[in-house]
């Protein structure tokens, strides 16, 4: 086991800037999940990491060692990238053995088929063993490329997207297995994904990344619950959190925002920016409420006016989009609450201010509330 420390990593691919000034640190045992949309540089910083690519500036400690100038078959990490690559002419069991045969590996035939057995068990794929990989399907293969990282001891797991080609119901299953695999006795793990579902029940910590660049690191708590920025905000939930401009205005207690078109004002909590500044509040659609009756607004809330824009349901849930002058806010209701609802109806929305988060304006406007 180890810990990894990458920093102040930058890399180029000719004009392309895919990472820049990129630091984050993974404690011994910790599991820590890179997530980012497409094209973020979670690949690249993983192929630093393994010593697949070498960076153009910045350094990679693993366990306090610069491993600037270390082979990558010599840092002693099991890789797993998405784009899997088998032994077509060896069956499961061979390639999953593979790994520990090999000369820096070494293990005793005993352990081999011990460790074999464990993985695949692990991974669903045991009685897939005699079978040749040429005959599975992609998520099957899948499985078997993530079995050959993890039958093999090694100080660090980098894992790229290795759920990617599972149907939903394995994804599932197999986070539950990953997430067991990560507890107990935890071997450091970086695990690449821009699915934020797998990200928030996986991780211990998070580094959330864009165009090359970290916004933020936390825990999948602090990630949720205080984004750093706009975009962080809107990485995580779906349908995702409603942001709508406008700015702080002058008001008698604390601070109140008031919407770009003027259509409504709310108290936020109070910021680290003055009156006037233009911000944008963002209130994730769990946040909010339908009150459609004339029934008294609960303590503590406030009620915005507005009308049924769309319907969609989802299950045993409804998003309802709500207009409130030119801003549209998703809310998330049970279904049986809406059932007599339709497209213009007048309905209320009730906030309650402390749910609400501020960010200056802007893309990836900074949060500026506690
Ligand atoms: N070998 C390469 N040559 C040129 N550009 C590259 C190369 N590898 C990556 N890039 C560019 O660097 C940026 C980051 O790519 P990277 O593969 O790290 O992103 P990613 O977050 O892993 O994306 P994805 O989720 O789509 O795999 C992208 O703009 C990509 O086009």
């Amino acid at each position: 086991m180890a810990s990894i420390d990458v920093h102040k990593v930058d890399k180029k691919f000719g004009k392309v800037t895919a990472l820049e000034d990129v630091s984050f640190s993974v404690a011994d045992g910790e599991f820590f999940c890179l997530l980012g949309p497409s094209g973020a540089g979670k690949t690249t910083t993983l192929k630093i990491v393994a010593g697949l690519v070498e960076p153009g500036g910045g350094t990679v400690h693993i366990d306090g060692v610069d491993v600037g100038d270390v082979e990558p078959t010599h840092r002693d990490l099991a890789m797993c990238f998405e784009n899997y690559a088998l032994y077509p002419q060896l069956n499961v069991f061979d390639n999953l053995a593979s790994p520990l045969r090999s000369p820096l590996s070494r293990t005793p035939a005993d352990e081999i088929r011990h460790r074999i057995a464990h993985t695949a068990g692990l991974l669903g794929i045991d009685h897939l063993l005699d079978r040749s990989v040429t005959q599975l399907s992609n998520g099957q293969r899948q499985r078997v490329a993530l079995g050959r990282v993890l039958v093999r001891p090694a100080r660090a797991y980098l894992l790229d997207e290795p759920l990617a080609h599972l149907d939903a119901k394995l994804r599932a299953t197999m986070r539950a297995e990953l997430k067991s695999i990560s507890g107990g006795d935890a071997t450091t793990t970086i695990y690449v994904t821009h699915d934020y579902v797998e990200a928030l029940s996986l991780a211990d910590r998070i580094g959330v990344i864009r165009d090359g660049r970290i916004l933020q690191v936390g825990t999948p708590g602090e990630v949720w619950s205080a984004p750093a920025n706009a975009f962080v905000a809107q990485a995580f939930g779906k349908p995702r959190i409603n942001l709508v401009p406008g700015a702080l205005v002058a008001s008698d207690d604390g601070q109140t925002f008031a919407s770009a078109d003027g259509a409504f004002q709310v108290p936020v909590p109070s910021t680290d920016v003055g009156e006037g500044t233009e911000v944008q509040i963002g209130i994730r659609p769990r946040d909010l409420r339908l009150h459609t009756g004339a029934g008294d607004v609960p303590d503590g809330q406030v009620r915005l006016e507005g009308s049924v824009y769309v319907l969609e349901h989802l299950g045993r849930n409804t998003e309802v989009t709500v207009a409130i002058g030119q801003s549209r806010l998703s809310v998330i209701v049970p279904r049986s609450e809406v059932s007599s609802l339709a497209r213009d109806d007048k309905v209320g929305v009730l906030m309650n201010p402390h749910t609400v988060h501020v960010f200056l304006a802007g893309a990836e406007g900074k949060r500026v509330s506690p």
